[in-house]
């Protein structure tokens, strides 16, 4: 049977052989809901990259749009930030058949570190049954990548992989390993009132003080999007199927 584990933070990832795995990329506030929003309305591809000026330079290479955040604000220069809202209707800027080039302080980092897996996706509450559905037809080991904060643990990412957990309880191990165990328990913790549970996250404090409140409300919204699946091809992120 094949096992779910969930790596606390990119630091962690060199103890977890990615080869052979699916790895599910998540970074619930803000980097992978935005992700899966941007391709849930239009948006053709994504690059996901570590740093500013390869930001900035794929977006004149490539001539699509780019999206950049520091600590929580839209970076200087770039046409996006890291706001979901960014890419639904009434949003700042056109974004249907434009590509993305996006760089945020943690998300973009943990996908780039993740590329050794056989697939990589990426998740969020958005699109938890999309991620679900391919983990069941792979059958293979998933590693749930968690981008935490600045290389430290984080809770909502944690409560997304014990979300994904309980989904695939029926066909994966997912008791034999304590990451899992606990990322189970917080989420059966959480689940009955998602929104309050994660009130109480630092992410959440940041985003407050940044007034980023209805970002925080629309990432966690389950199933928003319970079809799109990002999956890494090359070197850019598209909608599987
Ligand atoms: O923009 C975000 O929500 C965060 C910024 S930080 O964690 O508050 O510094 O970036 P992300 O890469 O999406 O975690
Ligand atoms: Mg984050």
């Amino acid at each position: 049977m094949p096992s779910v584990d969930i790596c606390f933070s990119p630091e962690l990832l060199p103890l977890y052989d990615l080869r052979g795995k699916v790895a599910v990329v998540v970074d619930i506030l803000r980097a992978t809901s935005s992700i899966v929003t941007a391709l849930a309305n239009g948006v053709t591809h994504v690059f996901p990259v570590a740093e500013l000026a390869e930001c900035a330079a794929l977006g004149q290479q490539h001539g699509c749009l780019t999206a950049a955040e520091r600590d929580g604000r839209a970076a200087e220069g770039f046409d996006l930030g890291n706001s979901p809202f960014g890419y639904l209707p009434g949003g700042r800027l056109p974004v249907r058949g434009r590509a993305v080039a996006i760089s945020t302080t943690n998300g973009t980092l943990a996908l780039r570190r993740s590329l050794a897996a056989d697939a990589v996706v990426v998740g969020a509450f958005l699109n938890l049954q999309a991620v679900a559905d391919f983990a069941q037809a792979q059958q293979k080991d998933v590693v749930v990548v968690c981008a935490g904060w600045k290389g430290k643990f984080c809770l909502e990412d944690t409560v997304f992989g014990g979300a994904l957990a309980e989904r695939l309880a029926a066909t994966f191990d997912v008791t034999s390993s304590d990451d899992t165990l606990a990322a189970l328990h917080l989420w059966q913790q959480a689940r009955p009132d998602l929104h309050a549970y994660l009130l109480q996250s630092s992410h959440v404090r940041r985003l407050n003080s940044l007034e980023a409140n209805k970002d925080f409300d629309f990432c966690l919204r389950l199933d928003e999007y319970p079809t799109t699946l990002p999956v890494w091809q090359d070197d850019r992120l598209v909608a599987a199927g």
